[in-house]
């Protein structure tokens, strides 16, 4: 899989590859077949790899902050952050009709019922995803609640297509739509969410600026 790297400074760039890297061999570890001698040896090469990243750690991921180019961006965020080996990750974009948009390929990695990705993964997509919709509109705030409606399973393995729009606002709460669907909008998970914008944020601005 290749990862977008987009953070233009060298160290930071240089992790986003290594995040990268994680993820092949996470999927790899999810996938292998490999005898119980070579899970092993690898096991030990992982600890010792483990071992020299901790040499120098942080108690928190790559923060959400102001790039030196003056956009926001999150590298350690667990949906998109490039820096997060847990992250897809996900890379949305405005859509040309309103909201946003993002292409996704789930992984065998994501499984949750036998050959289908798992609710709680879709719903940690839609709750993004809906999320920087109400961003999109100027109103970023905390999820409140999400709902998703199941339609049908979600596939890994197959390009999808995600969406989602801000619908309302009322004072500092904001409403957002969203689905994953097969790219001819086939709706397989559709969600709805109410998003509270916390009253610092009003002042600060989410990343505290
Ligand atoms: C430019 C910026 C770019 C940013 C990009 C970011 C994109 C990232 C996208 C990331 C996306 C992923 C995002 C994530 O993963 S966010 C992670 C998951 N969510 C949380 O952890 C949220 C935890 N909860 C809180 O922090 C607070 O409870 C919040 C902030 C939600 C409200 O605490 P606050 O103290 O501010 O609220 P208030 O008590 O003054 O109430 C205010 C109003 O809101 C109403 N209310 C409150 N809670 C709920 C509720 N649960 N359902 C229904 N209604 C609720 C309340 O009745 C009242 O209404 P009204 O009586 O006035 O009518």
């Amino acid at each position: 899989m290749t990862i977008e790297v987009t953070a233009g400074e060298p160290r930071l760039d240089a992790l986003c590859v290594l995040a990268g890297q994680v993820r092949e061999l996470m999927d790899a570890v999810a996938l292998t077949d490999v005898g119980e001698e070579e899970l092993t040896a690898v096991t030990g090469e992982l600890s010792a790899l483990t071992g020299r990243l901790r040499a120098a750690a942080r108690t928190t991921p790559q923060p959400f902050e102001v790039a030196p180019d003056g956009t926001l961006r999150h590298l350690g965020n667990a949906v998109t952050g490039a820096a997060n080996p847990h992250a897809l990750p996900l890379a949305v974009e405005r859509a040309p009709g309103g909201g946003v948009r993002a292409e996704l390929v789930f992984r065998p990695l994501h499984e949750g019922p036998p050959g289908a990705v798992h609710g709680g993964i879709s719903a940690m997509i839609l709750d993004h995803l809906l999320g920087q919709a109400v961003a999109a509109a100027g109103l970023a705030g905390m999820t409140g609640t999400l709902t998703v409606r199941y339609r049908a399973p979600v596939p890994y393995g197959t390009p999808l297509v995600a969406t989602a729009e801000h619908t309302r606002s009322e004072g500092r709460k904001s409403w957002a739509d969203g689905r994953i669907a097969l790219p001819d909008g086939t709706p397989l998970a559709e969600a709805t969410g109410l998003f509270v914008t916390p009253a610092g944020w009003l002042q600060r601005g989410p990343a505290g600026q």
